[in-house]
């Protein structure tokens, strides 16, 4: 396995009777940003905290490096979790430098990068408010720079996005997509599926805990049935073609789903023999439309 690579190998984990995750694997290269989707109760939180190692899977491994990942690698990785998990009496600077030392820096170290960090995360006039005076999405800003105070090698982020206005959006997404550029494997999950869309190099779609599909966003968006945006005075004339199914009409304008391996040139000459053709393009699905469909196939065969 190559450098800076986090592997989830075959992991399963159930609590009681509840399978919160099957057979799933799913790999983190060096220098990309992986988006983890699924709805609730998916397996997300599930799985990465198999993957930060604060859980342990029934079976199936997680490496780091090739190397199983011990108490050593953990500290090399930064975690944002999902409950949060900060020091509501704390001030903010306290709280960064103390974790930056619990993960191994000395205390120059660790104050020249919380002060970094608070100066990046725009939080300079709270540094020395406690955590719990601060509000919500400022308190997460805090959350994200106690994941990256100790320079981590490895990032694992479970929502960090919920609940940031657009600015912090944006500073979140510069840091990561930074992050990821130096070639740190960064994955995160998240239900703003069209930031991730945007954002992110692969995707991992999971239902029910498994990896139902996963790959980058074009491979998954050209995945699936093709679709064609034909603009004509009439659509009668795709009702005689076996192979298309109209899914959606708007006056002139229309959606047509092909089925496998059907000429889309067919379709054209068929458009074209009923009047004039405006508009004749391909339709790829967004992220939102492919995870409802992978999400809803797997509701109804699961
Ligand atoms: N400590 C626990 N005890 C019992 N069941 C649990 C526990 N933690 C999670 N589960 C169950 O495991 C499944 C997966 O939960 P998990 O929190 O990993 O999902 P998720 O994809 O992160 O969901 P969300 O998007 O809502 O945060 C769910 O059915 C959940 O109810």
């Amino acid at each position: 396995m190559p450098e800076g690579v986090l592997e989830i190998d075959r992991i399963s984990k159930r609590y009681g009777e509840v399978v919160a995750l099957r057979d799933m694997s799913f790999d983190v290269r060096a220098g990309e940003l992986f988006g983890f989707v699924g709805s609730n109760g998916a397996g997300k939180t599930t799985a990465m905290r198999i993957a930060l190692g604060v859980l342990a899977a029934d079976s199936g491994g997680v490496r780091w490096n090739g190397r199983t990942v011990d108490l050593d690698t953990r500290r090399r990785i930064g975690y944002m979790p999902e409950e949060r998990g900060l020091y509501p009496r704390m001030k903010v600077l306290d709280q960064l430098v103390y974790l930056a030392e619990l993960h191994g820096m000395g205390t120059n170290e660790a104050h020249t990068s919380a002060e970094n960090w608070i100066a990046r995360l725009g939080l300079r006039d709270r540094r020395t408010d406690e955590v719990q005076r601060l509000s919500l999405g400022n308190q997460q800003r805090v959350q994200l720079a106690a994941a990256l105070v100790h320079e981590p090698d490895v990032l694992v982020l479970d929502e960090p996005f919920s609940g940031l206005d657009p600015v912090a959006v944006d500073v979140m997404s510069q840091v990561l997509r930074e992050k990821a550029s130096a070639g740190v494997p960064v994955v995160f999950s998240s239900h703003q599926l069209d930031l991730v869309e945007r954002l992110c190099d692969r995707v991992g779609i999971i239902s029910a805990g498994s990896m139902v599909a996963s790959g980058t966003v074009d491979e998954l968006r050209s995945g699936g049935a093709a679709r064609l945006v034909v603009e004509s005075p009439t659509t009668e004339w795709a009702a005689t073609l076996e192979s298309v199914r109209l899914i959606e009409r708007n006056g002139t304008r229309c959606v047509l789903e092909l089925a496998d391996g059907t000429d889309d040139q067919t379709v054209l000459h068929a458009a074209l023999a009923a009047g004039p053709v405006h508009e004749f393009s391909r339709q790829r699905p967004s992220l939102t439309e492919l995870f409802r469909n992978v999400v809803t196939t797997e509701g109804r065969s699961g």
